[in-house]
């Protein structure tokens, strides 16, 4: 470049990409012609002015698009770790202010986003973090109701990654409005009546799984695997009245496991960056696993279509059989909702089941109290699926699975909703929140913060769900009742408002169900003492958690 050259050259690269900066900040376009047009035309539209005997062609292109590229990356960076950003006063670990790059690289990686905020609150002895250029993570306890609940916000972009060629899932709506819409059909399905025929369809599933593990009793069986057949059957019958046979096989039948494993995986960190979502869709890997989705959605339809409806199964209420919408949802999105039912009500139920086995069996004592209070309501040889009802006043299993679903919520990873641009921000407590601006509500990081969960907040401890006037520490030391902090306030693993699990009664029975029957029946034996101690170690964040195996031996009790 000659002097004269390099003086119209810098200046204009310069313009140039302050431009396409400043576009790129205000309007955030995901048009991938804006893209092509902002990151790959404009730049070659100066390769002339760079261009300049005895530089070559090639020379002066990529001295062109390194410059015009790297300018862009400057200022995005340099205004993100300003003073100016309206996040600035936020503490927060310097590549999290950079860039959500980090978050999905720590997400791929490690598995392990969820200690990472955990983690990221500590250092910064702060209850609200920076964990993204644009997102806050916070335990305050102020921030759960206003954020999630009634008055709260709309979803954010976190969610985009849950759109299927038909539309997007229920789960991943973020218009408020379309959601209340696509709600109805789901709360119809779970209403006080409709749940009651999916408890007799639970009777059913429980007394299959109790068989099948009986055949197997003194064999060697991972109870993390079994507890993932029992929720993919139970949600196939109720979801679409259909057998996946994977309790009675003894086996993943359909290669469903697989299948959901990898769909989470690669949705957990994809989600960080969404907008990447439609340069990445175009992957092998992840078209595969779009592909079997879009196949298990058409296979399970045109199978329930052929079957008909023989029950009031969910697919009954999606399709409006009943005829209670205006205007019905195409057969398309039915079929996406109800797969959606089976992929978040299967894998949530199966792993708040492994982690129950794995905390009984490692606290015996717990596992004793337990069968004291199930042999009470549902003496040995009784029917404990006769009764659902009666267990959800069974004081001592309530509070051992609200302590697993406080110490690990099955979706560990943060739920996130957006302040809307052009709303002027939204003032939680003693905060503000500026506008353009996530907030994630990290279930697994509020519940472990001690102050709302004390004492002992990392380790499981059911009592702390019972209301007496003294309890006993796992120590052996008795505190009274005034020394316990339980919030249920911010106990959010179902989440709550608008958008709580639709699912919750319906998995909450379940859970009971199954709990019940297998305390009642089995004794239960460690086969491989490692794999329990490295249990914990193995649970990974993919938006829902990713579970190690859980091998142990049952045994059928005797009397
Ligand atoms: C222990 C079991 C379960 C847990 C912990 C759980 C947790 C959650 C959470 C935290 C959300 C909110 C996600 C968000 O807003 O980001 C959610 C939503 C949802 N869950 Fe569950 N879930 C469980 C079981 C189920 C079951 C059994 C079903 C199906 C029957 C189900 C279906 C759904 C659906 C469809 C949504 C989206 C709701 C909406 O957007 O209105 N879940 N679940």
């Amino acid at each position: 470049m000659s002097s004269n050259t390099q003086s119209i050259a810098i200046p204009t690269l310069l313009a140039a990409s302050s431009i396409a900066y400043v576009i790129f900040k205000k309007y955030e376009p995901e048009n991938v012609l804006v893209f092509a047009l902002l990151l790959v035309i404009t730049p070659a539209s100066l390769v002339p002015i760079v261009q300049q005997a005895p530089t070559t062609l090639l020379v002066a292109t990529l001295t062109t698009f390194a410059t015009y590229w790297s300018l862009i990356l400057v200022l995005t960076v340099l205004y993100r770790i300003s003073p100016f950003h309206p996040l600035a006063k936020y503490p927060g670990p310097l590549l999290c202010k950079v860039s959500k790059l980090w978050m999905a690289h720590v997400t791929a990686s490690s598995g392990k986003a969820h200690i990472y905020v955990q983690e990221i609150h500590r250092i910064y002895k702060s209850d609200i973090v920076r964990i993204g250029p644009n997102e806050l993570s916070t335990t305050n306890g102020d921030f759960p109701s206003a954020v999630l609940g009634v008055n709260g916000l709309a979803r954010g972009p976190y969610y985009d990654t849950r759109i299927h060629e038909a539309g997007m899932s229920l789960d991943g709506i973020r218009d408020r409005s379309l959601h209340t819409i696509r709600h109805r059909p789901w709360a119809r399905a779970m209403n006080t009546a409709n749940i009651k025929h999916y408890e007799g369809l639970l009777s059913n599933v429980v007394a299959d799984f109790i068989a099948a593990l009986s055949q197997r009793e003194g064999e060697v069986i991972n109870m993390s695997e079994w507890s993932m057949f029992f929720g993919i059957d139970f949600m196939g019958q109720m979801a679409f009245t259909y057998d996946y046979g994977m309790i009675k096989n003894g086996r993943d039948t359909h290669g469903l496991i697989r299948l959901f494993e990898s769909l989470t995986r690669e949705g957990a960190w994809i989600s960080h960056i969404s907008w990447s979502l439609k340069f990445l869709q175009h992957l092998s890997s992840a078209t595969e696993t779009i592909d079997g989705l879009k196949l298990l959605g058409e296979q399970t339809v045109e199978r329930r279509i052929t079957a008909g409806s023989t029950a009031k199964d969910l697919f009954y209420h999606l399709i409006d059989e009943e005829g209670h919408e205006p205007t019905p949802p195409s057969l398309e999105l039915c079929a996406v909702d109800g797969l959606t039912a089976i992929v978040a009500g299967s894998d949530t139920v199966a792993t708040v089941l492994s982690h129950l086995w794995y905390f009984l069996v490692s606290h015996p004592t717990y596992f004793d109290r337990l069968r004291k209070e199930v042999d009470e309501v549902f003496p040995p040889g009784a029917d404990t699926n006769k009764e659902i009802a009666k267990q959800m006043t069974m004081p001592f299993l309530n509070a051992c699975v609200n302590e697993i679903l406080r110490l690990y919520p099955p979706v560990l990873a943060g739920l996130q909703r957006r302040v809307e641009k052009h709303t002027g921000g939204r003032v939680v407590g003693s905060h503000f929140v500026p506008e353009d601006t996530q907030v994630s509500v990290w279930a697994y990081v509020v519940h472990r913060d001690p102050q709302h969960f004390s004492p002992i907040p990392d380790v499981f401890w059911p009592d702390r769900w019972l209301t007496q006037e003294t309890y006993v520490l796992p120590t052996g030391n008795i505190i009274s009742k005034d020394e316990i902090i339980t919030n249920r306030d911010v106990f959010v693993p179902f989440s709550q408002g608008p958008m709580v699990c639709v699912g919750k009664s319906v998995a909450l029975m379940e859970i009971r169900a199954v709990a019940c029957a297998v305390v009642q029946y089995f004794d239960i034996e460690v086969v491989d003492q490692s794999c329990f101690d490295s249990y914990e170690d193995t649970l990974c964040e993919a938006f829902a958690t990713i579970r190690g195996s859980l091998p142990i031996c049952l045994h059928v009790r005797k009397p």
